[in-house]
């Protein structure tokens, strides 16, 4: 069963199209990154996942059950973005707090409560008041909080916004942690490089719509290009190899080789071993999730202009502008 799915979803609020038919599946104890500029419908969709806004049309099931009923709700942590939380409480109060909502006995609380701010790595200050706490230390509050209840699934919107690159790593390292447990974490945010580093698949979405999905290996491979080293002193035959009909460009030491439509690296493989060369380095080129991201957004926006001319770039799509309706 998938913990997350949601099939054609659909929000429109009035004019704004802010889901235009996104569907996706997030297995359970993976770590599922939502990317998307801002605007582009990541916080509606948690949103609506949540039960806190409704769909307009489609499907959205969380755990099995129809988004937003309280069964559902009741098995998931939620850390908001931009959340503000009273300075007048101290990080113990606050978590007694969400204890409470959580129907947790006072005994339980009581032990919880500093195991929870020691794993967040906060402990230290929990008797001391929110409004003086960092921005990294809210954060870290807000997992907290998130976590507390021992949810399934924790969504995590822009977690580490404001965090230093140490609390950063660190927060990293707690959705591993909650992955390792069993957990499914689903993140939102536009830190590309983290979301590289600790996302097992990856969404992109863009003007309400999913444009990729898949694994970071996936997304970031460049199924038609390789780098090539040989033996020093042994010279790469691009002349053959281009007769072959591969494209042959100087990469530094190495050559790139891009492959043609429909062929594999193979026949350049059996061309330099046939001529007795020592290949030292074959690497499937990668580029970085921002350039297959940045790549994928210019795609979509060149084809919008092509359909409908220029569009600034940011506007919200409106109902009756899109390119994909009837
Ligand atoms: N309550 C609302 N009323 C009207 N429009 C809204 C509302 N909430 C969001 N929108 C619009 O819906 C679209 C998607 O917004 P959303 O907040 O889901 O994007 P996002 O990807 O989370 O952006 P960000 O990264 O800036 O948080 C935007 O055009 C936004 O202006």
């Amino acid at each position: 069963m998938a913990v997350i799915e949601t099939r054609d979803l659909r929000k429109s609020y009035g004019q704004v199209e802010a889901l235009r038919g996104v569907s996706i599946r997030v297995e359970p104890g993976e770590i599922y990154g939502l990317l998307g500029q801002n605007g582009a419908g990541k916080t509606t969709l948690i949103k609506v996942l949540l039960g806190i806004v409704h769909k307009t049309d489609g499907d959205a099931t969380l755990l099995g059950l129809p988004s937003g009923t309280a069964a559902a709700r009741r098995r998931v942590g939620y850390l908001p973005e931009d959340h503000a939380f009273p300075g007048y409480h101290t990080g113990y109060t606050l978590m007694d707090f969400y204890g409470q909502l959580y129907g947790m006995a006072r005994s339980e609380r009581r032990r919880k409560i500093p195991e929870m701010l020691e794993v967040v790595g906060i402990r230290k200050r929990m008797d001391n008041r929110i409004r003086t706490y960092s921005k990294g230390m809210k954060q870290r509050l807000g997992i907290a909080q998130a976590m507390f209840h021992d949810p399934a699934v924790i969504f995590l919107d822009e977690p580490t916004d404001g965090v230093d690159p140490v609390g950063r790593r660190e927060i990293r390292d707690l959705m591993q942690q909650l992955k390792a447990e069993g957990r499914t974490v689903f993140l939102n945010s536009h830190l590309l490089g983290e979301v590289e580093l600790v996302c097992d698949r990856v969404a992109i979405m863009h003007q309400g719509e999913l444009v990729r999905q898949g694994t970071v290996a996936d997304l970031t491979r460049q199924q038609n290009r390789f780098v090539i080293g040989l033996s020093s002193g042994q010279t790469f035959p691009g002349d053959e190899v281009t007769k072959l009909g591969y494209t042959v460009e100087p990469a530094g030491e190495h050559v790139e080789v891009v492959l043609p439509d429909g062929k594999g690296i193979d026949p350049v493989l059996a061309l330099l071993q046939g001529k007795g060369l020592n290949l030292r380095h074959l690497v499937e080129k990668k580029q970085s999730l921002e350039d297959v991201f940045v790549s994928m957004v210019d795609a979509t926006d060149a084809a919008d202009e092509r359909d409908r001319g220029p569009r600034r770039p940011g506007r919200a799509r409106q109902v009756g502008t899109s390119r994909r309706e009837k």
